[in-house]
């Protein structure tokens, strides 16, 4: 077999100089995998189990019969730990292992495995690849006007896309570094990559072209929706169709930087105690909730003043209204049925002294319930199970319980960007599927009189308010309380909180 190296062709500035015609449909050159049966488009090494450390130097090379288009996305080019240049590579990596099906957290841990670099190096990967994952979209779209055929190798791809992303901040934002550091940066990475060395000719040429004729480009690009919104079109399609009036705000939102907000823990200090300390560190915060308070400066957690002690954790304001919901008194027996990573649990046992069992379908997961109880000077009986189960159950029924279902979780994209890029449109009934069978079998294990909370982060219908009222209508000693119901996306001043949906039952006795 011969090395054939990708090639790629860049397309000639058209006549006018105005971009040339975009492809019928530019998602489809960089398409996601399909899935199994589907041939891919673009030929990928499978990247989800935590890559291997990475050798610094390219391997010596090998006759051409020998060589095989195996990408090595955990490559370690030689660079300098905290460089633009090593940050694009690391987030280029990200990109394509998203683009792969795995989630963005893992992909960062891959890249961070593979290579070593200073914490301010880690930083300025996963901002690169964050920011990446609110633009890909429109970086996609660009690429597409100005190549006439994809580059086959997905970090490639992930690499010019972040590049763009760079060059091309969201209105309002400034740009985080001069363009020509961007191209000069881009250039190096490439260069110093043995599976697209031969390609830096063209991500220079790629990207000064941007540069050039920016404007018309974009013009041309945001004609696209994927690349006005930065959501595939499926996603689109079903938020309109779900929202006919908020659609554009509720997309809109999911683009924004998510607000750093706290919850205070009651039982270890008051709101008002709290907030003084955080202005005598310095912070300035607006409290938003009960017991929400959103800090106007972003900061890594290490920094908040007592989180160590357990004095605060981070926790949406919009999540924070489940605890109080669920009407909590000290002794009662409580089930957080999908309990992982423990924000809510903490909140239920913050709130009153109950008896609580937290179960989670994912051990790794679980793990952190109970880490993140620790910290809080908290515990509760921990089981790894599948909730729709009974085999982990002792036959006690519970007061209250608990049901954060598994979603498609499309009410907290502002803050997992990546999962509009994860998500197929079929997962939606497959998870309702799901959760219809949770929700069944823990009604079972609640005592007559007793309250389920069921809790979606999920935006769509069929997930939440449609799932709610065919519960209802399968159970008739259902009886459905106030609750909020679903909470669109929304931030201002005195309120900053996801995409939630609540529904309350009452348990009528026989
Ligand atoms: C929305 S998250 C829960 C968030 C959590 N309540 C909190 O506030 O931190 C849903 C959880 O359900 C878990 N899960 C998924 N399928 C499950 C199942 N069949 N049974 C129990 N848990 C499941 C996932 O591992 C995930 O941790």
């Amino acid at each position: 077999m011969t090395d054939k190296r990708p090639t790629l062709t860049i397309k000639p500035k058209a006549a006018s100089g105005k971009p040339a015609a975009k492809p019928a449909n530019p998602a489809a050159q960089y398409a996601r995998p399909k899935p199994a049966g589907q041939p891919a488009k673009v030929e990928r090494k499978p990247e989800a189990k935590p890559a291997p450390a990475a050798p610094r130097r390219p391997a010596a090379p090998r006759p051409s019969y020998e060589v095989k288009p195996q990408f090595q996305q955990a490559y370690r080019p030689d660079l300098p730990a905290d460089s633009l240049a090593l940050a694009m590579l690391g987030a280029a990596s990200a990109v394509a292992q998203v683009r792969n099906g795995t989630a963005l957290p893992q992909a960062l841990s891959n890249v961070f495995a593979a290579y070593e670099v200073t914490p301010q190096g880690r930083g300025a990967i996963q901002d690169l690849a964050y920011r990446s994952m609110r633009g890909l979209g429109r970086a996609e779209t660009l690429l597409g006007l100005m190549t006439t055929k994809a580059p086959d190798v997905p970090m490639l791809v992930g690499l010019i896309e972040c590049a763009l992303v760079l060059l091309d901040p969201p209105e309002g934002e400034q740009a985080a570094y001069e363009p020509f550091t961007v191209v000069d940066q881009a250039v190096t990475a490439a260069s110093r990559h043995p599976d697209f060395a031969h390609a830096k000719a063209m991500v220079n040429a790629v990207l000064r072209r941007f540069l050039r004729e920016r404007e018309t480009l974009v013009a041309t690009a945001i004609k696209q929706p994927l690349a006005r919104w930065n959501y595939p079109q499926w996603w689109i399609d079903a938020t309109k169709a779900a929202y006919p009036r908020d659609w554009e705000a509720i997309l809109a939102a999911g683009n924004r930087h998510p607000p750093l907000t706290l919850r205070v823990n009651t039982r270890k200090t008051s709101v008002e105690d709290y907030l003084r300390r955080l202005e005598e560190a310095g912070f300035q915060a607006d409290r938003i909730g009960p017991s929400a308070l959103r800090l106007k400066q972003a900061t890594n957690v290490s920094q908040i003043p007592g989180f160590h002690d357990g004095l605060v954790s981070v926790q949406d304001a919009g999540a924070q209204l489940a605890a109080p919901l669920l009407g909590l008194e000290p002794g009662m027996r409580v089930l957080d049925a999908c309990a992982a990573p423990g924000g809510k649990s903490g909140h239920i046992l913050e709130l009153a002294d109950v008896e609580l069992t937290a179960v989670d379908a994912d051990p790794q997961r679980l793990a952190r319930v109970g880490d993140n109880l620790g910290r809080l000077g908290l515990s509760s009986t921990l089981v790894a199970a599948e909730a729709q189960t009974q085999d982990w159950w002792d036959g006690r029924q519970f007061d209250r319980i608990l049901a954060d279902v598994p979603c498609t979780a499309s009410g907290i994209v502002r803050r997992h960007p990546d999962i509009r890029w994860l998500r197929r449109k079929t997962d939606t009934r497959q998870l309702t599927t799901l959760s219809s069978e949770i929700l069944d079998n823990l009604w079972q294990m609640l005592r007559a009189d007793g309250k389920l909370l069921f809790v979606t982060c999920s935006l769509w219908p069929q997930e939440s308010e449609a799932q709610a009222a065919a519960f209802a209508a399968r159970h008739a000693d259902a009886v459905r309380l106030d609750a909020p119901g679903q909470l669109l996306p929304s931030s201002g001043a005195g309120l900053d909180h996801d995409g939630l949906f609540y529904a309350l039952f009452h348990k009528k006795a026989a």
